[in-house]
């Protein structure tokens, strides 16, 4: 152990000690369930916090729930499955609380309901009466969640940025716009020195596909990226997990300085080291569903012996609960007296006249929950106006957040960043672009200049033109398709968490994609414009590329918003361009389209684009016998000059409305999502 670790467990213990002064829970007898609601310290410190501390004091949070089930529905005849079951507890301010207990307990599932992450959903049932200090409160709702600093055990950063960058994102977009660009860097130094990551702070994240830093640096940087907003409220699913053993008591240390500035903070945990199991404040042990024991983790020993499982000497306690969770049968337990019940009474929950979405009762004054334990003890919840004036409580969109074009340019930076650092995708994209434009031009070479009069060349110069557009639309929509799928981990743990909103997500791809699908756009009209050597001018050229490419990537966009899977949207790929390859007019002429199908054409930018390509390329051709084949050629699709105007409109329009449904679809992932 370091000094500096065995500083922390010091003041550990002091504050523990301290709490059992004023604790009655040694008085119970072993009838009564070790409960929270005695625990539960209400009086915020009011001193002023150290901004650049990201262990500054802050005001806190008590959640406490009863009720808890969840319910799988059996079908044909099949017995519903009760995951969880009358689950009950609290969440103490400024202590350390562990869920343990077997796999498949329930513990994942216990704190993703706390936590909003889930809810009745097909045969799945969830009911909870969920209290956050002691409003009702229902955490899938977003305004909730975003109370709600989360951890989840799969790490979602983004693979390009660096932990020193990931920290300092969030810290930037959710702590309030007053605090000083110096202290952030600040903050973010010493968050990455607490984690211990100040060694790969300038390394990036990295991926499956990018080499990066090690697992337990990735899992560190995600709690880091929490933790540096100075959370009131922390979930955690097993952020110990793949952390070597100095790591994991490294990282509980951070975790117990959190909850010593006030902060609750709860986690789910496999069986960890006696050193580290010791240092928890609290655990609540899981088993089939229910709760076996909850409580502090001094009264452990005691409880599990008055149930005749006492500790062997010299055996890690956690490894002898679980044990006992594992090999003792459920209704031996039950009748040992383990699996106590919840004999706290919380009262009437509070709801009037609060914007939940402010401000969760903070302006709340007094409320009182008894014990429920046979005494009149009664504990006196307070908040402080001043601790909340003051904004040292995060996370509650109390305070004045960076603008929406602040938070658009960062996200614009970290996209950029992205493009450079993973030049593998760039260079891929633009090389297969300019690959595929080098194809066209070998195969169709120097075609726009041979006479228009012999059919075969007209056709031929046709093929070429439809090539290019079509080049144009696959190689910018297809990417644009994957991308939110794949981006959306990283998307909705950072919506979910508050760091921007959608639009300035929106606004910020949309940028980029402007941007690359300028330069492929570009590329491909150079090459392929100059080697089959087109008639028509070549801005036209390339503008009526682009918009096609736009529009195209609006609508895979658009489509890649509605599913959540990356090899979904692979296959969805077909949907974007069969359709308008078959009614733009280039394989069959519209009028031989049945007539109920045939208006579906002018949903699709490729039709307007290729009647704007023909009418540039084919309209002015020399001689009478090119000129009528020309005009037969313009006919055929349709295309007529008088109605460029229009068809440009109808481009710009059709952008609008796929970007618009886009947009909408996104946010409604983004508040629904579980
Ligand atoms: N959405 C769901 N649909 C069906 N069963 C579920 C669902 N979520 C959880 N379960 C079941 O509920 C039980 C508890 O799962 P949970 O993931 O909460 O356990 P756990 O204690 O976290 O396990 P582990 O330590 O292995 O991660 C398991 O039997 C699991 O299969």
């Amino acid at each position: 152990m370091t000094s500096e670790e065995k500083t922390a467990y010091k003041n550990k213990s002091h504050t523990k000690g301290h709490e059992k002064k004023h604790s009655k829970f040694h008085q119970k007898s072993h009838k009564d369930p070790p409960g929270f609601v005695d625990d539960i310290e209400m009086n915020h410190e009011t001193s002023v916090p150290r901004e650049n501390d990201p262990f500054a004091p802050r005001g806190g949070k008590a959640l406490l729930w009863q009720n808890i089930n969840m319910t799988l529905k059996g079908k044909d005849g099949v017995e519903d499955r009760h995951l969880l079951k009358d689950v009950w507890g609290g969440v103490p301010q400024k202590q350390t609380t562990a869920i343990m207990g077997p796999s498949g307990a329930g513990k994942t599932s216990l704190l993703n309901i706390l936590a909003g992450r889930a809810k009745s959903r097909g045969a799945l049932s969830v009911e909870s009466d969920i209290r956050l200090n002691n409003y009702q409160v229902d955490p899938t709702d977003i305004s909730v969640r975003k109370n709600i600093a989360f951890v989840a055990q799969d790490d979602s950063l983004m693979v390009t940025q660096t932990p020193r960058e990931a920290i300092y994102f969030s810290a930037k977009l959710r702590l309030p716009k007053s605090t000083k660009e110096e202290e952030i860097l600040n903050l973010v130094d010493s968050m990455l020195e607490e984690l211990g990551l100040s060694h790969c702070a300038d390394t990036i994240v990295g991926g499956p596909l990018l080499k990066g830093i090690s697992g337990g640096e990735r899992k560190r940087t995600s709690v880091g990226v929490e933790l540096v907003t100075k959370p009131s409220m922390v979930f955690l699913d097993e952020p110990t997990s793949g952390l070597d053993s100095y790591s994991a008591v490294q990282l509980c240390n951070v975790l117990r300085k959190v909850a010593n500035a006030g902060a609750s903070v709860l986690f789910t945990i496999h069986q960890p080291a006696s050193e580290i199991f010791n240092a928890f404040d609290n655990i609540i042990l899981m088993n089939k569903g229910r709760v076996m024991y909850q409580g502090s983790v001094d009264v452990v020993p005691e409880f599990f012996k008055e149930r005749g499982q006492k500790i062997p000497k010299n055996y890690n306690p956690a490894d002898w609960i679980m044990h006992v969770a594992q090999a003792v049968d459920l209704d031996q337990l039950d009748a040992d007296g383990f699996f106590p019940k919840d004999t706290r009474v919380l009262g009437e929950p509070l709801r009037s006249g609060i914007d939940k979405k402010k401000n969760f009762g903070l302006s709340m004054t007094r409320r009182t929950i008894s014990s429920g334990h046979g005494d009149d003890s009664s504990k006196t919840i307070s908040f402080d106006a001043a601790v909340v004036e003051q904004g040292i409580l995060s996370n509650n969109g109390s305070f004045e957040r960076v603008s929406v074009m602040t938070q658009t340019r960062m996200m614009f930076v970290r996209e950029f960043k992205n493009l450079k650092r993973d030049k593998g995708a760039l260079v891929g994209r633009l090389g297969f672009t300019t690959a595929i434009a080098t194809l066209i031009g070998v195969v169709f070479w120097k075609v726009g200049e041979l006479p228009r009069d012999v059919p075969m060349n007209l056709n031929s110069q046709f093929g070429a033109l439809t090539m290019v557009l079509m080049a144009g639309m696959m190689g910018t929509a297809q990417p644009a398709l994957l991308t939110f799928p794949q981006e959306r981990p990283v998307f909705l743990r950072e919506y979910s968490t508050n760091h921007y909103s959608v639009v300035s997500y929106f606004l910020s791809r949309l940028t980029i994609e402007v941007l690359v699908t300028a330069l492929q756009c570009f590329l491909l009209v150079l090459v392929s414009f100059l080697m089959v050597g087109l008639q028509s001018n070549f801005m036209f050229f390339f503008i009526n590329t682009y918009a096609l490419a736009m529009v195209s990537t609006a609508l895979a966009v658009m489509l890649g918003c509605s599913v959540e899977d990356p090899k979904l949207a692979t296959q969805m790929m077909p949907l974007v361009f069969i359709p308008q390859l078959l009614l733009a007019g280039f394989f069959i002429s519209p009028t031989l389209i049945p007539a109920w199908l045939r208006w579906l054409r002018w949903a699709f930018s490729l039709t307007y684009v290729m009647r704007l390509g023909v009418l540039e390329e084919f309209s002015d051709c020399q001689g009478e016998k090119a000129s009528m084949a020309c005009d037969g050629l313009i006919n055929s699709i349709e295309a007529d000059s008088d109605e460029s105007w229009w068809y440009w409109l109808t481009l710009a329009v059709l952008f609008v409305v796929f970007r618009l449904l886009a947009l909408f679809i996104l946010r409604r992932k983004a508040t629904k999502f579980l």
